[in-house]
């Protein structure tokens, strides 16, 4: 098994370039699927677990993808599959994000059913209410969820009624390819559906409105592979703007882009770290004595849900009494009972976490139960006193590059001891590597 060691009491400094963003980057894969011709050029794609997943993905729909250099190229003028493999879609749920490319350009899409996960019960509700809407026909057997259209899609008005990521970016990439305009009305607003719509628009889609709660997408016959910059990981960022502020250090954090992180950084101002924003990144100074806050995670503008767990390692360490509420997903305070092993005081009524702060955390055993947790035990491991080793690691490639590198070149006592691969995330039999495409 492998497991994450980290001896705390270090002092962080320097500076740390943040990777592209992972929620970016995989709908953008999905995306490229809509390309009939010519060559999609993905760069600043992040070298972590889920990329290599969709890659899988990807290839075996039949599309050609190469990976060098931080650089993805995928050609997908011909697909020979509608069918996504269940082990894939099994390790990431962003996999169902293939439905609606593969639904609006052939016609059809089989894929299995991506489950909960340990942080909900993350239904697809309206993804499929959307496809649905535009036409498709929505079949559940076996396990997979079996779409179909007669035809092309059709524009329609769609009322999301959770503003969903997901369903936003599905029901987007769809709706490229539909005869006639599709409103997405109570769309999701996050960076990253921006990321992709702009991405669609450079293959020749007609999107407008990404970023606010109205989506108005006018379908186009045919689009084209583009080339494209991922827009830089907000809560990478946002994690390494926490490791400054828990271990009371300094740290330059590159490529951070201040608008997106907005809600972190205001919380954390609050809570008496100092920000300095840049254009060229942020800067955050932890000296001060920390002040207990209260927080609660919504859809973008608001906290991100996805940065949760990190503040409350930070809010552990903050004078006074702090009330975490989670509005997104109804299971994300799995990291709280890890927390506890390492002498936190936190107590879970219903949705919210009563922390009590100036915890004087010490080194434990602990398990990573998602990605985030594993972070948000990362950065505890680095404030407590002692050694802690953390398990369940798999979770952190998901979203981290090199963290455990990162860290140790801010001056983290922090390394990463591999073991056997855990039976759960197997690698597929296929390379990530191992078959290089060849090119037109
Ligand atoms: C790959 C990716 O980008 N993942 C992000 C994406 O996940 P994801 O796209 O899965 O998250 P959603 O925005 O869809 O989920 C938000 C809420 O809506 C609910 N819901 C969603 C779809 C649906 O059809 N029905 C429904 O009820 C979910 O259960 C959840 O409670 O947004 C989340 C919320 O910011 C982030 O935590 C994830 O990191
Ligand atoms: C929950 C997350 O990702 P996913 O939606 O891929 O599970 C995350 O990035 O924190």
């Amino acid at each position: 098994m492998s497991k994450i060691i980290v001896r705390g009491g270090k002092r962080l400094s320097g500076k740390v370039k943040v990777h592209g963003a992972k929620n970016a980057v995989l709908p953008i894969i999905a995306a490229s699927l809509l390309g009939t011709k010519g060559i999609s050029v993905i760069k600043d794609a992040p070298l972590l677990e889920d990329v290599k997943t969709i890659y899988q993905l990807i290839k075996s729909l039949g599309a050609q993808i190469k990976y060098e250099n931080e650089v993805i190229r995928v050609d997908s003028s011909r697909l020979d599959s509608c069918e996504a493999p269940y082990e894939l879609v099994r390790k990431m749920r962003a996999s169902f994000l293939v439905l609606g490319p593969l639904l609006a350009r052939m016609g059809r899409a089989r894929i299995p059913l991506p489950g909960g996960c340990a942080i909900g019960t993350r239904p697809i509700d309206q993804h499929l209410k959307g496809f649905e809407a535009m036409g498709a026909d929505i079949e559940l057997g076996q396990g997979f969820i079996e779409a179909r259209v007669k035809g092309k899609l059709r524009g329609a008005k769609i009322y999301l009624d959770v503003a969903s990521v997901g369903a936003t970016e599905n029901i987007m990439m769809a709706a490229t390819l539909a005869e006639g305009t599709t409103y997405i009305e109570n769309a999701a607003m996050e960076p990253e559906i921006v990321d992709l719509a702009n991405y669609l628009n450079a293959m020749g889609a007609r999107i407008r409105g990404a970023g606010t709660g109205v989506l108005r997408i006018d379908g186009v016959d045919s689009l084209q592979g583009a080339i494209h910059t991922v827009i830089p990981d907000r809560i990478e960022a946002g994690t390494y703007m926490v490791a400054a502020a828990i271990t009371r250090g300094t740290l330059f954090i590159e490529g951070a882009i201040c608008d997106h992180l907005k809600p972190v950084i205001s919380k954390l101002r609050e809570m008496g770290v100092k920000v300095l924003e840049d254009e060229n990144g942020v800067e955050v100074c932890g000296e001060g004595p920390l002040r207990a806050v209260d927080m609660k995670t919504l859809p973008y503008p608001g906290f991100p849900t996805d940065m949760q767990s990190q503040m409350m390692a930070l809010l552990l360490k903050a004078e006074g009494t702090s009330l975490v509420t989670e509005t997104v997903f109804e299971n994300r305070f799995m990291h709280v009972d890890e927390f506890i092993r390492m002498n936190a005081e936190i107590k879970v009524e219903g949705r919210t976490a009563v922390v009590q702060g100036n915890t004087r955390l010490r080194g434990a055993k602990v398990n990573a139960t998602d990605l985030r947790a594993g972070a948000a035990l990362v950065l505890a491991a680095l404030a407590a006193d002692g050694e802690t080793e953390i398990s369940g690691i798999h979770h952190i490639d998901r979203g981290y590059v090199n963290i455990v590198e990162k860290l140790q070149a801010l001056g983290a006592d922090i390394q990463r001891v591999d073991g056997a691969v855990e039976v759960e995330e197997k690698p597929s039999e296929v390379g990530f590597f191992a078959v290089q495409p060849t090119w037109a």
